[in-house]
This record gives C-alpha cells, sequence and structure tokens, in this order.
C-alpha cells in the first residue's frame, strides 16, 4: 500500500549558505536548491522559493509570516528551521494551511550556555572594558584600584526560562558559586531542581526583587514579549545585571537602555537585539555593556549538528513518519 503521507524525493529549498557538510548531504538526499549565498533571501525571493517546495529550510532571520504563509504553494509541507527559536515563524498560519513546522532543539544547548556564562562573568568583572584598555595603549601597569568589578560568587542568578539552555546555564553558575533561582511556565521536576539547587518562583515579580544577575532564557511568543519591560525592570536592584542570549524581544530595549543610562541597572550583557543586526546607538556609548553579534550558538560543531538535525527532520517526515522535533503551537 503506499503511504499518502510520503514524499518520496522532496523539492527542498534552503534559504541561505549552510555549512558544506549540510549542503551536501542536503543535494545527495533530496531534490535541493540552495541559495549558495550568505545574505537572507528578500521577501520577493521567499515567496517565490515557497511557491514552489515541498520543504522550506529557513534561518532565524527568515521571517515567514502568515501572508508569505498564504501565498505558498499548495505543496509546501513542511518548514525545516535551522535553528531553535521560530519566533519567526507565524506557527498559527502554518498549522491553519498544515503546513509541518520543525527545529533544531539541543544541539546548540551547551554552546549557548557557555556564551551565557561568558556574558555572566564579563559584565560584572568588565572584561571588555579591561580588553579595550589594553588595546588603546593606554594601560599604566596594575594598582590597587585598577579595572575593579564585581565578584559573581555569591551572588543570586535569576533564569527566566529554565528549559534546555536555562538549565544549562544552572549547571554552569553552580560551579561559579551563584545560587539558582528561577521563573519557568512549569515547575521543574524535584530531582531536576534538587540537582541544580534551583529555587522556584511562581511569580516572576517577585523573584525580580531577589536576584542580582537576571538571565532570559524563554523563546519570544506572545507571553514572552517585552516581558523585562519598563514595570519589571524597576523591580530590579540598581546592582542588577541582566544578560540576553535568548531574544532581544523579550526585553523592552528602551526602557532597558533608559534604566542602564539612569543607574538603575548595574550593566547587560546582551547577545540578541530587537532589530537585529541594528544596534541602539545608546548602548555602544555605555561602559557596562558588554556586547555579542547573536552569536550564542556560534560553533563549527554546533552549526553541523544542526545541519544534521534539519536533515533527520526532512528524512523523517519524507518516509511519512511525523518528524522528531514538531514545533507545536503554544510549545515554542
Ligand atoms: N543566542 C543564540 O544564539 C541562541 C538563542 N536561542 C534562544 O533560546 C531560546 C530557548 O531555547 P531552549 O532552552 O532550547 O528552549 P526550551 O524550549 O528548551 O526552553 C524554553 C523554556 O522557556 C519556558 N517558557 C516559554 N515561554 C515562557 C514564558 N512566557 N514565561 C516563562 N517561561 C516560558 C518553557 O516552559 C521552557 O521551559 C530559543 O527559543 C531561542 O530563542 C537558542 C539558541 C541559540
Ligand atoms: O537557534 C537559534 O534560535 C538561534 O538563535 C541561532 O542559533
Amino acid at each position: 500500500m503506499v503511504d499518502s503521507r510520503r514524499c518520496p524525493n522532496p523539492r527542498v529549498v534552503v534559504t541561505r549558505e549552510l555549512p558544506d557538510a549540510t549542503m551536501n548531504r542536503l543535494e545527495a538526499l533530496f531534490d535541493t536548491v540552495n541559495n549558495r549565498a550568505d545574505l537572507a533571501m528578500s521577501r520577493e525571493q521567499l515567496a517565490a522559493a515557497m511557491a514552489d517546495c515541498d520543504v522550506l529550510v529557513p534561518t532565524v532571520v527568515d521571517s515567514i509570516d502568515a501572508d508569505l504563509i498564504a501565498g505558498a504553494g499548495e505543496r509546501l509541507k513542511l518548514i525545516a528551521n535551522f535553528g531553535a527559536g521560530v519566533n519567526h515563524i507565524d506557527l498559527k498560519a502554518a498549522r491553519a494551511r498544515g503546513i509541518i513546522v520543525t527545529n533544531t532543539p539541543g544541539v546548540l544547548t551547551e554552546d549557548t550556555a557557555d556564551m551565557t556564562m561568558a556574558l555572566i562573568v564579563s559584565v560584572p568583572r568588565r572584561l571588555a572594558a579591561g580588553e579595550k584598555l589594553v588595546r588603546s595603549g593606554e594601560w599604566k601597569g596594575w594598582s590597587p584600584g585598577g579595572m575593579l568589578g564585581h565578584r559573581i560568587g555569591g551572588k543570586a542568578l535569576g533564569i527566566v526560562g529554565m528549559g534546555r539552555i536555562g538549565q544549562a546555564v544552572a549547571r554552569r553558575a553552580r560551579a561559579f558559586g551563584l545560587s539558582i533561582h528561577y521563573h519557568n511556565r512549569h515547575r521543574l521536576p524535584k530531582v531536576v531542581e534538587a540537582e541544580l539547587q534551583a529555587q522556584w518562583h511562581p511569580n516572576l515579580d517577585e523573584m525580580l526583587g531577589a536576584i542580582d544577575i537576571l538571565t532570559i532564557h524563554t523563546p519570544l511568543n506572545a507571553d514572552s514579549a517585552d516581558m523585562i519591560d519598563a514595570a519589571r525592570i524597576a523591580l530590579l536592584r540598581p546592582h542588577v545585571y541582566l544578560i540576553n542570549a535568548s531574544r532581544g524581544g523579550i526585553v523592552d530595549e528602551d526602557a532597558m537602555i533608559d534604566a542602564l543610562e539612569a543607574g538603575r541597572l548595574a550593566g547587560a550583557g546582551l547577545d540578541v537585539w530587537t532589530h537585529e543586526p541594528r544596534i541602539d546607538p545608546r548602548l555602544l556609548a555605555l561602559p557596562n555593556v558588554v556586547m555579542t553579534p547573536h552569536m550564542g550558538s556560534a560553533t563549527f560543531e554546533g552549526r553541523l549538528a544542526t545541519g544534521e538535525k534539519v536533515i533527520a527532520n526532512i528524512r523523517m517526515w519524507a518516509d511519512g513518519h511525523r518528524p522528531p522535533d514538531q514545533v507545536l503551537e503554544g510549545w515554542a
């Protein structure tokens, strides 16, 4: 019997240059059209691609909105995202059109947690300012009062979003001597809480008043957009550092900058931005902010593993099965 859900030789459009090994495997396995350019597709190019393929492989910078999905060809049945976050894809519109969306969770967890931990250490210890001083040639040598920052050991870390990356950050932070507080949609199992020695705060506002460093790890979704707004920033004590390696839109960037400028926040470590790649120029003038260009997951190893996940999802779907990383609306 022929399984009507199978798609033996899917036409796959990849929106942007991926690692060579991933591209080569995609080409060997499927009827693949690669945009071999390291530039995001224009909206027109995306619309044209979506008009005539079975599978679209976008990256996290392609905005796949409801209009594009509505205009997609009948044959488009799978959007196999190259990346964990899916806030750039309208999941509701995809479901309405019967299009499955998959992502690549897990393979980016440790790298992103490493980068987050680097920011957690760098901001209080003024790593960027120290590096700038050395490069300037102005450094006059060690002095008892030179380049003083704040110790992170013994401080309270508040993690918002205690999923894969949040938990991986907690593990690292324990090793640095931080105590762990978290707010998450769901409480973790007791055994995981015990392993991480993490204290759950069902009330985010209450947690914000009790921590020294705040780090954000929820996906960007309807509930988390601007979750850290001016009112919540006002709940943070002025010595608090804010770290964001999840998505810019979770923090009200203007409110955060106002607080940094006014000394109501001690500093920030930012890997993600509201309007990437545009950086608000006011941030560039602030010495207590460490900024990285959305590179939390940027390792060679991670990119290859991400490619493998994309391929596994397409293969499973093409064989008529539910792909392992199907994103369910309401979960992301
Ligand atoms: N900077 C970078 O390069 C990278 C950033 N990311 C970002 O990190 C995000 C998290 O990734 P994972 O940890 O793998 O996801 P995950 O799905 O394992 O964990 C997310 C957690 O957030 C919780 N959550 C969701 N919405 C919430 C809300 N409104 N309030 C409270 N908790 C909420 C969920 O219950 C879950 O426990 C991704 O969605 C992506 O946006 C991911 C990879 C790399
Ligand atoms: O995968 C993601 O969500 C990213 O932000 C880039 O790796």
